[in-house]
């Protein structure tokens, strides 16, 4: 019997004081403020026993996480054309790259990546009424608490220097993959990516994928098969250019984003996530790869 308390304990204990935690993200100015010493992590077992650690309640800016909350809500709507609009190859690229994008012809790499997201976000404003509110509504659902919410003044703050992904949207827009106008496809993905969960939300928000598309409530949210194809894609694509590395040193599908969060999951065993604000030079947080890489080889429990 794995004691996973004193797992984690130990993974905290270990890292907590480390000098060498990275950079917090400051090109979306609301986000430079956050502390790099808030530390946590939270793990759920499918048997629906928890773990925590640190601060595994505070709210995090879950950022790109929230690109495979949106790929589990366009997937069972079945949008006919979705694989001809993005690919699932990694990119082997920054999350916020461009040239590939040119050279593809507007098709981006996978939904993972800033300019696939785009992609999904636009299917998202065509396919529902008020698609910011619904998108909130269904991760509300999905976690089953109905204060996650919106951070405005980061979602603002996006807006304001967000040149990137205009510049991704504009490009989208100019090889005819971008449907709706790209205001609204901002204003939806900067939105998305606003949104404030705590490490104990994260490892609920994640849980379908770990079992077979059912979530912690047991509804079945996406298929069986979307789940594996999803988990496919986090493995392959969760961590940009560092997928590899991430594959290589814990051996899970996860993804990141420059808040500082990583979710990551074990198919049939457990869901686990981790929040370090200082991050690495590919954008995914330093200390959360390496809790990730200790709670691996401690628990023997990778899918390699
Ligand atoms: N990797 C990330 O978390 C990037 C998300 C951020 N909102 C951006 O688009 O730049």
């Amino acid at each position: 019997m794995i004691d996973y308390q004193n797992v984690i304990n130990t993974i905290h204990n270990d890292l907590k004081d480390e000098v060498a935690r990275g950079v917090v993200a400051s090109y979306i100015p609301e986000l430079a403020d956050i502390d790099a010493n808030n530390f946590g992590i939270h793990l759920r077992l499918m048997t629906g026993e928890t773990f925590a650690t640190g601060d595994w309640n505070k709210k995090l800016s879950i950022q790109s996480i929230s690109k495979v909350l949106t790929l589990a809500m366009v997937l069972p709507m079945y949008p006919e054309n979705l694989w001809q609009r993005v690919d699932v190859e990694p990119s082997g690229n920054p999350f916020n790259h461009l040239s590939l994008l040119e050279l593809e012809n507007g098709i981006p790499r996978n939904p993972l990546i800033n300019a696939g997201a785009l992609v999904i976000a636009d299917i998202l404003v065509s396919l529902l009424d008020n698609p910011k509110e619904d998108f909130l509504n269904y991760v509300r659902s999905v976690v089953d608490d109905p204060t996650i919410n919106f951070n405005e003044a980061v979602a603002n703050s996006e807006r304001l220097t967000g040149y990137n992904n205009y510049a991704a949207a504009n490009l989208l827009k100019a090889y005819g993959n971008l449907k709706n106008d790209v205001d609204d496809v901002l204003d939806f993905y900067f939105h998305q990516c606003a949104i404030e969960m705590t490490c104990e939300q994260l490892t609920k928000a994640f849980f379908m994928f770990a079992n077979h598309g059912n979530c912690c409530q047991q509804n079945k949210l996406i298929s069986e098969s979307q789940a594996k194809r999803i988990n496919a894609i986090m493995l392959t694509c969760g961590f940009y250019d560092e997928a590899g590395e991430f594959a290589f040193e814990v051996g899970l599908p996860g993804k990141s984003g420059v808040g500082g969060g990583i979710v990551a999951l074990l198919p049939n065993h457990f869901t686990i996530s981790v929040w370090s604000p200082g991050l690495n030079p590919q954008g995914n947080s330093m200390l959360g790869m390496k809790a990730l890489e200790q709670f691996t080889s401690m628990t023997k429990l990778s899918i390699f």
